[in-house]
């Protein structure tokens, strides 16, 4: 391993003094701004517009200082970590987390934003291709203080073939990061991005990225980096859409939810499958078989049986009260009322209107027919006048519309429409289907095998689990939503709401001039409130928060993490939610633990996009040192034999111990590990069905140890890993060697591993 340049650990008092002085007047600067962005806000918020258009930039105004205050507080700590010196150009450039300029002078850039096209070659440039750079310096700070420097010189006669060379940047800022001890938390890569790494974040934002690469090779840490990047890059195109992050589970979410706002992102909805649903919250578990015939693309057959079923027409006839009588009408008048509704191929709820009209005609038809012959019933025959039609109809179109008009209001008639095509919610469906054998049969007969039928099969009562989310959101789609009514209240509550604000603004204007400038001014108490409610209501516009309410939010760009696990109805419904098909899809085939996940990118993703999407590739692994992927690599090699593990960029010398169960209490070896770790974080991995057993027994150990089961654990990692019972492991999943190879490479230093006894 070696850097390509010569690395100097140029950390000589007048160098730092130097660097300490430029960085001092850059908080300065930050500080400004910050003033400035305040005074800002305050002023949209005490100014308020006559106009509906006034009140809108006004709000428009507010969040966007609001927004920028929240940035500039987000880069305090690290805010310069760079500079780049350069042969033809005596002025360096410093390169940080948000770019600031010299207001004073000419606006000329003090700081580069990582992601401007300046600051690139601080990631790109090497001895081989140095990009103009002379020197790139690593600055390390705490808090405000220049704590550290690390150059490199890239000179091309410093290049040195004899080693492999990872084409590592600032090597001894990376090391030092990826030295650190685990928090718990992941932390941004800014300073330290590779080439590889730049070289994805920085794609274009149109069409479908798939990022593939081994376990820690930065790929969550490139995907929002990449979320960043974009935002900043294409931001009016996606500040109104907004960006989705996908990951596996909610402890996953936790670990990477402070990444972004560190960068100075918060436009950014992260989120399982299992949220994207709004109003459901998936807290139950399926079996692993459930959850497989879950995410089969045959489900959207049986689901669309599931809502043909519920299009009924009767056995013989249909019959329904009305008026003291019985109107009847043919199945067949019945079926063509269908047929008519399904012609229009739009969704249930939404055709319902075309059924029920079609219904209420032929009830119409038939009540005036009866009525004619209940009005001649007792009436003798009167002889015809000239000219008069025997067969002409009494009743006229006036008549008519009054019956339909009768009709539709009576309950029996539009209860007895109802059974044969009920509004539906996919909620109701969904649980009816599951809990009922023969609705259930009836849907799937000739699509799920007994068995497959048999594990859907639950009582109604029980919490959804995430794989019923892409269900209920096909299920959505197929019911549509009639929601004419709703949407012209929503429309009215807001005109409403708005009247109110400008009415309160007035009077508040009118009062101030009647009062004394000693008294206390209305303004002053009512000011607060309003501001206050203004700043929620401009806040609630962010499009992270709109789409997190919306089941029809489509987005600007999604990016999903742990994508091999992901199933082909879950895939179905991010599709729905991209329809521009921009993603950034982040993954590794060879870590599948999910029964119905992928095994390879085509499988998975031409279904919806052909052949149109581009592989990236990353190769170095950040996370875990040689002597632990060398054991990884054994559990890969049963995945697939031609599988390789990629290249991990430290030593640690210290080799993996091994131990079999029982041979010592789990409790003191795992005690072991917590003070080898020296306040870094410990994980026990164990086989799911010995985890209440093992946390139990290592109850004593409270927040320092997790202890997780693979699945649980992916996408994490923790300084210390003790692996439990491999051998149980391999053997709980057909996918087992794929979860103890996820399982090996979840640490940063120490690997332990206990194989089950005997
Ligand atoms: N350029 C970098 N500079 C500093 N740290 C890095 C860099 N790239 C990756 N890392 C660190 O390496 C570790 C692994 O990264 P990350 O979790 O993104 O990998 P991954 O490919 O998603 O792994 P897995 O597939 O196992 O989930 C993290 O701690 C991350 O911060």
């Amino acid at each position: 391993m070696s850097v390509a340049g010569d690395r100097q650990h140029d950390n000589t008092t007048t160098d730092l003094q130097h660097e300490q002085d430029y960085v001092s007047m850059l908080y300065s600067r930050l500080d400004s701004e910050r003033a400035t962005a305040e005074r800002r806000l305050e002023r949209a918020l005490r100014s308020h517009g006559d106009t509906p258009q006034e009140s809108a930039e006004r709000d428009a105004a507010s969040s966007l200082h609001s927004e920028r205050l929240a940035q500039l507080g987000s880069v305090e700590q690290g805010l310069c970590f760079g500079r780049l010196d350069f042969h033809d150009d005596p002025e360096p450039a410093y390169v940080g987390r948000l770019g600031l300029f010299d207001s004073d002078g000419d606006y000329e850039p003090l700081l580069l934003d990582w992601r401007a096209p300046a600051a690139r070659p601080f990631y790109l440039a090497t001895a081989a291709s140095p990009e103009g750079v002379r020197r790139r310096r690593h600055i390390r700070t705490l808090s405000r203080r220049v704590v550290g420097l690390d150059d490199e010189i890239l000179d091309l006669g410093a290049v040195d073939d004899s080693q492999a060379d990872l084409g590592l940047a600032g090597e001894a800022a990376l090391l030092a990061a990826l030295e650190r001890r685990r928090t718990g938390e992941m932390s941004d890569i800014v300073a330290t991005i590779q080439a590889e790494q730049d070289d994805i974040i920085r794609d274009d934002l149109s069409g479908v990225v798939v990022v593939q690469g081994g376990p820690g090779t930065g790929k969550t840490a490139v995907a929002l980096h990449r979320a960043a990047y974009l935002l900043y890059t294409y931001r009016r195109q996606l500040a109104s859409r907004g960006v989705l992050v996908v990951g596996p589970n909610n402890t996953f979410l936790r670990y990477i939810g402070q990444v972004l706002p560190s960068l100075g992102e918060t436009g950014v909805l992260l989120s399982t499958i299992g949220q994207l649903f709004p109003g459901i919250r998936a807290r139950g578990t399926d079996s692993r078989e459930a959850a497989e015939v879950k995410g089969r693309t045959v489900m959207v057959d049986v689901l669309t049986r599931v809502v043909a079923d519920r299009q009924r027409v009767p056995e013989e006839r249909f019959e329904v009260s009305f008026d003291d009588d019985v109107l009847v009408l043919d199945r067949e008048v019945v079926e063509r009322a269908r047929d008519k509704a399904r012609r229009t191929r739009r969704p249930h709820n939404l055709a319902r209107r075309v059924f029920v009209d079609a219904m209420l005609d032929a009830l119409t038809e038939r009540a005036a027919v009866r009525m004619e012959v209940d009005l001649f019933a007792d009436v003798p025959d009167i002889p015809l006048a000239e000219g008069e039609d025997a067969d002409a109809p009494v009743l006229d179109a006036g008549d008519h519309v009054e019956i339909r008009k009768e009709l539709a209001e009576s309950e029996a008639v539009t209860g007895a429409i109802d059974e044969l095509w009920p509004k539906l919610t996919p909620q109701r469906l969904l649980r009816d289907t599951y809990a009922d054998p023969d609705r259930l049969l009836s849907a799937s007969a000739g699509l799920l095998a007994d068995e497959d039928r048999a594990v859907l099969k639950r009582p109604a009562r029980s919490p959804w689990a995430p794989a019923d989310v892409p269900l209920l959101d096909e299920l959505a789609e197929l019911l549509g939503e009639d929601d004419a009514d709703e949407r012209a209240a929503r429309e009215r509550r807001e005109r409403e709401e708005r009247a109110y604000a400008e009415g309160v603004l007035d009077i508040m204007d009118q009062d101030e001039e009647l009062l004394d400038e000693d008294q206390v001014r209305i303004a002053d108490v009512l000011d607060a409130e309003l501001f206050a409610e203004r700043q929620e209501r401009s806040s609630q516009l962010t499009a992270a928060q709109r789409a997190a309410r919306d089941r029809t939010w489509t987005f600007g760009h999604v990016i999903v993490d742990e994508a091999q696990e992901l199933s082909a109805m879950d895939w179905r419904l991010l599709m729905r939610r991209c329809p521009s098909r921009s993603m950034t899809v982040v993954g590794d085939v060879a870590q599948t633990g999910a029964p119905g996940g992928a095994s390879s990118w085509q499988d998975m993703l031409g279904r919806h996009v052909e052949d149109r999407w581009r592989l990236r590739e990353l190769t170095v692994n950040y996370r875990t040192p040689v002597e632990i992927m060398d054991i990884a690599a054994e559990a890969l090699a049963e995945v697939d034999p031609e599988l390789r593990v990629p290249t991990s960029v430290r030593e640690t010398g210290v080799r993996p111990w091994r131990a079999t169960a029982g041979e010592r209490p789990l409790t003191s070896i795992v005690d072991e590990e917590v003070a080898a770790a020296d306040g870094g974080t410990v994980a026990v991995l164990a086989p799911a069905s010995r985890l209440g057993a093992v946390r139990s027994e290592l109850d004593g150990h409270g927040e320092a140890v997790s202890v997780l089961t693979v699945g649980e654990a992916k996408g994490l990692e923790f300084d210390g890993v003790v692996v439990l019972e491999p051998e149980r492991i391999v053997a709980e999943s057909p996918r087992g060697w794929n979860d103890l190879y996820v399982a090996y490479t979840r640490a940063t230093q120490r690997l332990g591993v206990v194989h089950s006894a005997g």
